[in-house]
């Protein structure tokens, strides 16, 4: 079956990770690449689709809008009432891999809206762009001939910390041997010598069991496989990451760096019915709170702490006590997110009474969401810092914004992520490893008034540089057009790829 290469556009399956995080970034890509006409199909599992059509309905009215772009709904393998947030997200894995796998691969082979269509302008898919820990998609694209781009939804930095703990193990550098070498600097990370410290590497390398851990040998082994993708796409830009760029380039020669994203897609989608930030909240997998914009707007310049943990994240009580004082105790106004799904349990009793003195303090001075408009909060004039997880979204988001950042990070990349914002970029500071209300409230205010002068000085200029490279003529800019045309002159499939039959 050889596929007609004179009829239309490359036709482009895009296949995120099935969180918030990663089908943000992959639905900016996705309107990037349809922006300049390629063909593309966008692969949502059903639970995510639902939460799509739900509380981003324009969302679907937008992505008709490009011509060749459709929607696929694939199931992730687990019950409706599934939490996917929290340690249990790691249970995806396995549904996705036992349960998804199979179903993707007979998509591409026998769904007719996947194959080239003859006589019309639709080709079959020419190029797969798969979220970086999905790397069974490398499998399923060479049984069919497809090639498969990586896209890694993290930061460079991360992706490197990775990549490395292998060789961290052999040089018998890890494991972690207890909280008294939390703050051994590690050497056999190339380009972080000097600053990467054990509690800075990936969560999952806190174990003991560092050669069985299951967890770590995952993630290790998917950043292990994207060498043999054929490219590696990163949200992130050469100005800021570029010395560790040069050394995952060592490994992963083809990468296209083309980030911060939700940048690009302002200064790329020229005349676009909705302004770029409103579209963040059109990818939304949780209802959104504008009303917080109404709040943002009565609150002085530079006055607010901005306090959000991702997506994923789930805290205790007690953790949400300790921040909860800490906040009301730091005198300073503070819009915090906290998800309806985000507090571990309740343990009942008088632990659900808010004492007076933290319902008083947040009359008074707080604005509590279940979900907001993260990138316009961020770009209020009223926002004087990041209270952040560090995930890699909102950490390019704030560095946009020009946003100083006061870091917390639970997990996985976040560990890496806050130490170069600290350490390396200078960008805010790092409150890794501690929950207590005295550290919380001296660090607030560090933040947004003691300091601010000093981050103000970094976090200005880091904005330009994220700013020029996202506009024409900058580095991510022009990495787009590359990966455009590189995507165009991928081969296509031709017909002794094609198993006779789907195994
Ligand atoms: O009230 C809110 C809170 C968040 N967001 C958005 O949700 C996204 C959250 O992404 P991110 O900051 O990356 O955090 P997570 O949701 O935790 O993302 C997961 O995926 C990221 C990308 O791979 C990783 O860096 C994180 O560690 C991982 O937890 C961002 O775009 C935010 O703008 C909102 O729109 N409204
Ligand atoms: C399942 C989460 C743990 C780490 C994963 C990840 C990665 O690319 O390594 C990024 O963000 C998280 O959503 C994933």
């Amino acid at each position: 079956m050889e596929e007609d290469t004179k009829a239309g556009p490359p036709h482009v399956l895009i296949f995120p990770f099935p969180v918030q995080g990663h089908v943000n970034s992959m639905l900016k890509l996705a309107e990037l690449l349809a922006h300049a006409g390629l063909h593309i199909t966008f692969l949502n599992t059903d639970h995510n689709h639902d939460r799509l059509v739900r509380y981003s309905p324009d969302n679907l009215a937008r992505f008709s809008g490009f011509p060749g772009f459709q929607f696929k709904i694939i199931p992730d393998g687990l019950p409706a009432d599934h939490p996917r947030a929290g340690e249990r997200v790691m249970e995806m894995f396995n549904s996705l891999n036992s349960v998804t796998k199979p179903l993707f691969k007979e998509m591409l082979f026998t769904d007719h809206e996947l194959q080239s269509i003859p006589g019309s302008n639709r080709r079959a898919v020419s190029c797969i762009i798969a979220d970086g820990i999905l790397s069974f998609a490398i499998d399923v694209g060479n049984e069919l001939g497809i090639p498969v781009i990586h896209f890694r939804t993290i930061g460079a930095c991360s992706f490197w910390a990775y990549f490395c703990i292998p060789d961290l193990v052999e040089a018998g550098e890890l494991p972690i041997r207890g909280n008294e070498d939390m703050d051994r600097i590690l050497k056999r990370v190339p380009g972080m010598e000097t600053f990467i410290r054990c509690r800075d590497l990936p969560s999952f390398c806190r174990t003991k069991n560092i050669l069985a851990d299951p967890n770590l040998q995952l993630f290790v082994d998917q950043t292990r496989q994207t060498p043999g993708a054929r490219a590696l796409i990163l949200n992130t830009f050469e100005e800021l990451e570029g010395p560790v760029l040069s050394q995952i380039r060592t490994q992963c020669p083809q990468i296209y760096t083309i980030g911060p994203l939700h940048a690009l897609v302002k200064y790329r989608s020229v005349g676009s019915k909705t302004t770029s930030l409103q579209s963040q909240s059109l990818n939304s997998l949780f209802e959104v709170d504008r009303n917080c914009m109404t709040w943002l707007d009565a609150q002085p310049l530079k006055s607010v702490i901005y306090v959000s943990f991702g997506s994923i994240k789930k805290m205790t009580n007690e953790e949400m006590r300790e921040f909860w004082y800490g906040l009301v105790n730091s005198k300073k106004r503070f819009l915090w997110v906290i998800r309806l799904d985000m507090v571990d349990g309740k343990d009942g009793g008088d632990d659900d009474q808010i004492p007076s003195e933290l319902a008083e303090g947040t009359r008074e001075r707080g604005y509590i969401a279940d979900w907001v408009p993260q990138e316009e909060v961020l770009a209020h004039q009223a926002i004087g810092g990041f209270f952040t997880h560090s995930g890699w979204n909102s950490t390019l988001e704030s560095i946009v914004a020009g946003v100083p950042m006061l870091c917390w990070p639970c997990s996985a990349d976040q560990q890496p992520n806050s130490r170069f914002v600290s350490e390396v970029w200078k960008l805010g500071m790092d409150m890794k490893d501690v929950c207590n209300r005295t550290v919380v409230e001296k660090m607030v205010n560090d933040l947004i008034v003691n300091r601010r002068d000093e981050f103000m000085k970094s976090t200005v200029e880091m904005a330009r540089l994220a700013r020029e490279s996202a506009s024409k003529g900058g580095s991510s800019y022009c990495n787009l057009d590359r990966l455009i045309k590189d995507i165009s002159l991928m081969g296509v499939r031709s017909k002794e790829y094609l198993p006779s039959s789907i195994n």
